[in-house]
């Protein structure tokens, strides 16, 4: 064992996989790496057509849409409608280099030899400098040499425990994919699982001589950390089960099939449509029905003043007086008994909904020679509270006011009597 930590360099894409290791179809295990021509030819050595990119980038409309993957071009015109991931996202990767989109979203080997059947051409070698993008490159540090026995033992012997634990723990919940996927997505940076180191950090599982060495808490968080972002981008990506023979339709093309991040295929596909009724379960129905408030009781103005009598009497005294008044509940509305000689005598109501920081007067309506009549609109009860309101003539005169003897009449909302 050296102390000196090595580092360990491999060129890869965005995702950190290496052509090798993704399993790449033909077109796509091409890798960055154009071939340096010493002519210009209108073919690749593989007989596929080169495509200048303006070529490619004209390729961009509704007609026809290319793209350019890993150096290769793919005419997916026809695929648009097909495509699972929609065909938004290949239009807007039309006419250019979509080979890191493709890669980000995590394609499955599938998608990969679908995508294979779609290459018409290859980006000319004097253009790939144009889209080239800098090659990310992966660096493992290894803080110790690993024998060649130990790089196997340590995952074999994490994944044992990890899945011993996962049975013990959970008692079935977890059985096969449940198993594999927590083996396998708590590994830590260096290939050794977090679950292990954890069991190890709280002596439940005895250090093998010489394997493991003491953990940090800072070098278990970091290590948890990152296997949960793993873990998590692992989930996000769909991922179709893989292609059995059984499945294979004419001409041996393979078909996708989809599955949930538990492996599960689909079952059903439901459109939606913006016309759809949504459908309510009956329970969500029945509990909505049974929460619904009691019905409001129904408020109306209640008048606060006694009831009015000796109308002619007042109006002889004050010459305008209430007589009647009749209240709904959208109106007040009002007879006036007056005592002038003036014809022409003007009949009015003032009232206010705010307690007279405002007011308004609404003309009478002339009903005969003494006789007046008025009607004011209810304010809504959750805007107002009372209405407050006097009599008011103006003669040849004078100003006369009936205002329930310097009170004013007042109503206040109140629950209506029910009969
Ligand atoms: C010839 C090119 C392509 C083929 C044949 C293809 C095929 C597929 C297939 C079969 C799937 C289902 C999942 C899987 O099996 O991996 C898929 C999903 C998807 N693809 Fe593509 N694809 C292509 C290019 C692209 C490109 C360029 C993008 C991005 C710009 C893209 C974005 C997506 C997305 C977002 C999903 C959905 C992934 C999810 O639901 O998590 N695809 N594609």
């Amino acid at each position: 064992m050296s102390d000196t930590p090595s580092v360990k360099l491999e060129h890869g894409f965005a995702d950190g996989t290496t052509a090798q290791s993704t399993g790449l179809s033909a077109g796509l295990s091409a890798g960055h790496t154009a071939p340096v021509m010493e002519e210009k030819e209108q073919s690749s050595p593989g007989e596929l057509r080169y495509f200048r990119l303006s070529e490619i980038e004209e390729k961009n409309s509704f007609k026809s849409t290319w793209i350019i993957i890993h150096n290769k071009v793919y005419d997916v015109t026809r695929f648009l409608e097909e495509h699972p991931g929609g065909e938004e996202v290949l239009r807007e990767q039309a006419g250019g280099d979509a080979t890191e989109s493709f890669e980000d979203v995590g394609h499955s080997t599938d998608a990969r030899e679908m995508a294979a059947d779609m290459i018409i051409g290859e980006l000319h070698p004097d253009d790939r400098e144009k889209i080239a993008k800098p090659v990310d490159t992966l660096v493992t540090t290894l803080h110790e040499e690993q024998s060649s026995w130990s790089q196997w033992l340590i995952p074999l012997l994490a994944a044992g425990v990890c899945q011993s634990r996962i049975h013990k723990d959970h008692k079935g919940r977890e059985r096969s994919t449940g198993t594999c996927r927590g083996a396998q997505g708590c590994r830590g940076p260096q290939g050794r699982s977090v679950e292990h180191r954890r069991l190890q950090k709280s002596n439940m599982l005895d250090p093998v001589d010489g394997l493991l060495e003491p953990v940090s808490d800072e070098e278990l968080d970091a290590e948890q950390d990152a296997a949960r972002l793993r873990f998590m981008r692992e989930r996000r990506r769909a991922r179709s089960l893989p292609a059995c023979t059984a499945l294979l339709g004419d001409g041996g093309r393979k078909r996708v099939q989809f599955a949930d991040t538990l492996g599960l295929s689909l079952a059903d596909v439901k459109h939606f449509s913006t016309t759809d009724a949504p459908l309510v379960p009956h329970a969500v129905l029945t509990r909505h029905r049974s929460l619904q408030r009691a019905p409001q009781p129904l408020l109306v103005l209640v008048p606060c003043f006694p009831e009015i009598v000796d109308a002619q009497q007042r109006a002889q005294v004050q010459r305008v007086a209430l007589e009647k008044l009749h209240v709904t509940q959208f109106e007040v509305r009002g007879q006036v008994l007056t005592c002038t000689e003036d014809m022409d005598a003007h009949v009015s109501v003032r009232y206010t909904f705010n307690e007279w920081l405002s007011h308004v007067d609404t003309p009478a309506a002339r009903l005969s020679d003494r006789c007046f009549s008025f009607s004011v609109l209810a304010p809504p009860p959750w805007s107002a509270s009372a209405l407050h309101f006097a009599v008011h003539m103006r003669t040849v005169d004078g100003d006369f006011w009936d205002n329930n003897s310097g009170e004013n009449y007042s109503l206040r909302y109140g629950r209506a009597h029910r009969d």
